[in-house]
């Protein structure tokens, strides 16, 4: 098995440390377009190798595409991070440009790989490379629901004072500050409904604090999140090279699914060594699938300035 992971900066090499440590690859490269910064990087991981005990082969390097030839599956974390006060969407500009050349180089020499799409805005760089990579829509997965679903299982277990570990919680809709939607009415504690344990004022600050979970860290750090981000795309990967069958929220093209098309909005799939293999329909009530509506009518509008900047 042979990954790439596309930008070695925060979230790209805390992923790679995740996919070494559970030795979900031979070959791990990593590649970034500073010079230097990810054979340094990739160095540094494989002198934990001896105190890890992982066999994984880490390779750092600098816009060398060809080095990444056969990858089964690609991480692309290449882009600017935000700053505190700023939103995700307000990247686009540059993150498009980044993420539609990505893609072209890494698909020259792995045309028939898998990707995870975890650059922001995440919702409209994981519709670039659908619309643009020509790969088929299940080997296309953009990163958001498994880091924003592990926020809200965090945020429950505090308020439950409980493992998030025996939390059922799922986040669907966009993976920006607004657009998400974490399904309370349909998160358990081992089995019982967590809205039976909960007052109303404890699921709304749980729902409030999972929205602007990124956003928090940015303010607290500086910068964006990468420890969770990290674990979350890991967590993909393993479920793709395992062939886990795992349930994991995702960034995934819509037809029709959830009353949606042509878009690419995070909702719960099973992942296994074909991508996304199935989409779980949770039968929303009304009052929910008004909200996704509203997250597909955001993200859509965010969709649009690909199309008038001409990257689609
Ligand atoms: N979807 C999600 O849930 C999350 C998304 N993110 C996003 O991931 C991206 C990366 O975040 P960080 O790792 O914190 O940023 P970072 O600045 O630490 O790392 C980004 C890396 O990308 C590299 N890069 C830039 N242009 C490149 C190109 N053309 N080719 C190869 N490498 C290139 C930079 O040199 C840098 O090392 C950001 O857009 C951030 O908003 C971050 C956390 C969670
Ligand atoms: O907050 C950000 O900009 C980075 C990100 O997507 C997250 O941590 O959820």
């Amino acid at each position: 098995m042979k990954i790439t992971v596309v930008g070695a900066g925060a979230v790209g090499a805390t992923c790679a440390d995740n996919i070494a440590r559970k030795e979900l690859a031979e070959e791990l490269i990593l590649l970034d377009i500073r010079e230097g910064f990810a054979e340094g990087k990739a160095i540094d991981m494989m002198q934990t190798s001896a105190l890890l005990g992982f066999d994984t082969k880490i390779k750092g390097v600098t816009n060398d595409y060809a080095a990444t030839a056969d990858s089964e599956v690609v991480v692309i974390t290449s882009g600017l991070p935000r700053k505190p006060g700023m939103t995700r969407e307000e990247l686009i500009g540059t993150n498009a440009n980044i993420v539609k050349s990505v893609t072209e180089n890494i698909l020259k020499y792995s045309p028939n790989t898998i990707i995870i799409v975890v650059s922001n805005p995440m919702d409209t760089m994981n519709y670039l490379t659908l619309k643009t990579s020509g790969l088929p829509k299940n080997k296309i997965l953009g990163m958001g629901g498994a880091l924003d679903s592990a926020r809200f299982k965090y945020y429950l277990s505090v308020e439950l004072g409980c493992s998030p570990a025996d939390l059922n919680a799922v986040v669907i809709g966009g993976h920006g500050d607004t657009t998400m939607i974490p399904l309370i009415n349909h998160a358990t504690w081992n089995s019982i409904p967590v809205t039976q344990l909960l007052t109303k004022e404890q699921q709304d600050r749980v729902v409030s604090s999972t929205m602007v979970g990124g956003a928090t860290l940015t303010k607290l750090i500086g910068t964006s999140a990468w420890y969770a981000p990290g674990a979350g795309t890991a967590a993909m990967v393993e479920s793709i090279v395992r062939d886990e069958k795992k349930l994991i929220s995702c960034g995934v093209a819509l037809d029709g699914e959830y009353g949606q098309k042509d878009i690419s909005l995070v909702v719960p799939v099973i992942i296994g060594k074909n991508g996304w293999e199935k989409i779980l329909d949770f039968k929303l009530s009304d009052s929910e699938q008004a909200e996704f509506n509203k997250s597909a009518d955001a993200v859509r509008a965010m969709n649009q300035v690909l199309k008038e900047s001409n990257h689609i």
